[in-house]
């Protein structure tokens, strides 16, 4: 295996793929740039060493070419934090690409536009892998978030550089410090499970069941189960092919005895906008035309008492549409809880692209235990599952 620290980068082009899928906000700016900051060690690192680096990242899950998730909203925050003017490709392959590529001279960066672009990306196209090959003399993994995707640019390029492939500094910071965390874990152990992306995180929920004593479910994935249980949830997020794996995860929660805590509660709108209408009304209850957007009061008090009691928590997944002030005091509450636990001796693991903006939002980050990178990677990490991203490289 080759390492970042002793490769001689000299006249050497390095694609590097990284996981700049930050949030950005309607004016398309950046709300948070903690996946920015890590990554610019490895770039760095390339740079000082007479190379040239060639970045590829994911933005968002576009349907194809939509400039809403275009990687040129980051290019001129790109070019302050590595300070070296970043050029950029409007597409991550095609003859663009490549004359940009072949024309990059040591100590410069290009960046290309969202592989996801490109529907072979998620789908692992060989091909489509030895494009991005083309571009460059070696390939470094650097995207912890993205390393429980089986990619083309995560995972399936590395046969186009059998002897020139590494980890970097992100990848081995993460992989080692949560290695470190998982030798010893202080129980209760609680799990947090927020946020939007449904069907990808169920699954996940699904195996935590045999690890965690708690299980809270807050944010956008309430709603699949409470409809699940019979409940009426109104027009809130919900994804009806997972039902099933709702009940199921509502089964093995009674057989391995894990305690399940479930919203009672919600905050509901009438209209997915800070502006819109909102009241309090019982989680399973939520009428025709009104939406979910928070946790409500009894619930943040019975999280917060879950979360205050245990030894070590991970949370992934804000529990409320944080980004809109009328829907954050959940998820303001539950960081607050979390620093609480930790200022009395629970080791506290904070993970995904929006849970640590929320974290950051409220300057609590320095508060918590560990504040990683990665949402699903990190927890598909702990059930002991292998991350492509990581087997690519490791063998
Ligand atoms: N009740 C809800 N309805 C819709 N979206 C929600 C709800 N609660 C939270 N969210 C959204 O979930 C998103 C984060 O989800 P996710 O990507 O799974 O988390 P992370 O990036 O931390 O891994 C946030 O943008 C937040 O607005
Ligand atoms: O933001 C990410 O993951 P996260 O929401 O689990 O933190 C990664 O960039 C992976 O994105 P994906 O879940 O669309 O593959």
């Amino acid at each position: 295996m080759q390492s970042i620290d002793t490769y001689n980068f000299s006249g050497k082009k390095a694609i590097i793929r990284v996981d700049f899928n930050v949030p950005l906000n309607e004016q398309f700016e950046i709300t948070d740039d903690t996946r920015i900051r890590a990554a610019i060690p490895t770039i760095k690192k390339v740079l000082d060493g007479n190379g040239s680096a060639i970045l590829m990242s994911h933005l968002g899950r576009p349907k194809g070419v939509d400039a809403k998730f275009s990687l040129k909203h980051i290019v001129a925050h790109l070019t302050k934090s590595i300070g070296v003017e970043v050029k950029f490709a409007d597409d991550c392959i095609g003859e663009s690409a490549k004359t940009m590529a072949a024309n990059l001279k040591p100590g410069e960066v290009l960046l290309l536009e969202n592989l996801r672009y490109y529907k072979e990306e998620e789908k692992g196209d060989e091909e489509f892998a030895k494009k991005l090959a083309g571009l460059a003399d070696l390939w470094i993994n650097d995207a912890f978030g993205t390393a429980h995707r089986a990619h083309a640019s995560t995972a399936v390029i590395a046969k186009f550089f059998p002897e020139a492939k590494m980890f970097g500094y992100v990848m081995e910071s993460e992989l080692s410090s949560v290695d470190k965390v998982l030798k010893d874990t202080k129980r209760p152990l609680t799990a947090i499970m927020g946020g939007a992306k449904v069907s990808s995180k169920i699954e996940i929920i699904k195996t935590l069941m045999s690890q965690v004593d708690h299980l809270i479910i807050g944010g956008g994935m309430t709603y699949t189960f409470v409809k699940a249980m019979g409940g009426t949830i109104g027009n809130s997020l919900v994804e009806d092919d997972k039902l099933e794996t709702a009940r199921e995860i509502l089964q093995k929660a009674k057989e391995n005895n894990v305690k399940l805590h479930l919203a009672t509660d919600a905050l509901i709108a009438d209209a997915f906008s800070n502006d819109a209408n909102t009241k309090v009304c019982d989680v399973n209850a939520i009428p025709e035309g009104w939406m979910g957007l928070d946790v409500a009061d009894a619930t943040i008090e019975s999280f917060k008492k879950v979360i205050e009691e245990s030894k070590t928590i991970l949370w992934n997944g804000p529990v409320g549409v944080f980004e809109m002030d009328n829907f954050a005091k959940g998820t303001k509450a539950i960081a607050d809880a979390i620093v609480t636990a930790t200022e009395k001796g629970a080791f506290s693991l904070i993970g995904g692209g929006d849970s640590v903006a929320a974290i950051n939002k409220y300057g609590l980050a320095d508060k918590v235990s560990y504040v990683s990178t990665g949402g699903g990677a990190l927890l598909e990490y702990i059930e002991g599952k292998e991350l492509p991203g990581v087997t690519a490289i490791r063998g």
